[in-house]
């Protein structure tokens, strides 16, 4: 059995056809006029699978990231050019595109948990309540289903009312996936999602994604090459704001066509 298979031990095979949720074409960005650091990256992502970003530090995982969702915008002077699609029609980098839109249907989960200085409960209702008008009993219908599926709620189920932050790292970290999940996106972005937790909540939330990805498209920025290779399904390897090589996990790892990406799946550099 490959490397990859092995570390593969609880992920279940999709049925579902390969669709592509996201195209990037072309993609460049610069922090100010002067420093590019994306080079014509073109790469797609797939619909219900874990993509990974993976290379070494300062290569452009996260710039790319930050990209999908126009995340950038929120600082002057940075900015992109190229084109990034979501679905057929929906132009990510055109300024006309509503943000508040975009980041409901493209979430964010990011590095460190984040939770807002508020009850579990109003910690998902708040988000819903900036989009959608609901009923109390729909929010309470809204606010389980998204604690359900980021498997928190039979540890919260008592306590919803009580402050976010006596949770753990793990269970915050599953409360920010919540609070994306309520928003129904159609894609979820993590930078690098486990990298502030323990090895046990890790593996809680990487199980958590292998599963999400049934009814989520997920692009995650990942340091740990292990982690990329037991959750994604697919993987970008990048190097100095190129995109290296694009394709199958298990291909990428196993069997990588360029001899950067062999390098640094070896272990040689990065
Ligand atoms: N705010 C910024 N202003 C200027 N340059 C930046 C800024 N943020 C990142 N960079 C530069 O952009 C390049 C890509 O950085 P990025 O954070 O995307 O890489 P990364 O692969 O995610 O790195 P890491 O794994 O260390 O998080 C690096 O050269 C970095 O120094």
């Amino acid at each position: 059995m490959s490397q990859v298979a092995q570390l593969k031990d609880y992920q279940q095979p999709l049925s579902q056809a390969l669709v592509k949720r996201m195209d990037i074409k072309d993609l460049n960005f610069f922090y100010g006029k002067d420093k590019r650091v994306l080079f014509d990256v073109t790469m797609p992502v797939y619909e219900n699978r874990v993509t990974a970003m993976i290379g070494p530090s300062g290569c452009g995982k996260s710039t790319l990231l930050r990209c999908l969702n126009r995340i950038y915008e929120l600082y002057p002077g940075q900015y992109a050019e190229g084109e990034v699609t979501l679905g057929s029609d929906i132009k990510v980098l055109d300024r006309r595109v509503d943000l508040n839109d975009l980041r409901a249907k493209i979430g964010m989960v990011f590095q460190k948990p984040t939770p807002f200085p508020m009850t579990i409960y109003d910690n998902i209702a708040f988000g819903i309540k900036l989009y959608e008008r609901l009923s109390r009993k729909e929010m309470e219908h809204r606010v389980k289903e998204a604690l359900e599926k980021a498997q928190l709620w039979d540890e919260v189920k008592d306590k919803l009312h009580t402050d976010a932050s006596g949770l753990s790292g793990g269970q915050q970290q599953r409360l920010c996936i919540a609070r994306t999940i309520a928003l129904k996106p159609d894609v979820i972005l993590m930078d690098e999602p486990t990298s502030a937790l323990d090895p046990i909540a890790t593996q809680g939330i990487e199980k958590l994604i292998t599963e999400l990805r049934r009814d989520y498209t997920i692009v995650i920025v990942t340091h740990n090459m292990q982690q990329a290779a037991r959750i994604s399904d697919y993987t970008a390897f990048m190097y100095l704001g190129e995109l290296i090589e694009f394709g199958e996990t298990e291909q990428v790892f196993n069997q990588p066509r360029n001899q950067r990406t062999k390098d640094y799946v070896k272990g040689t550099f990065g």
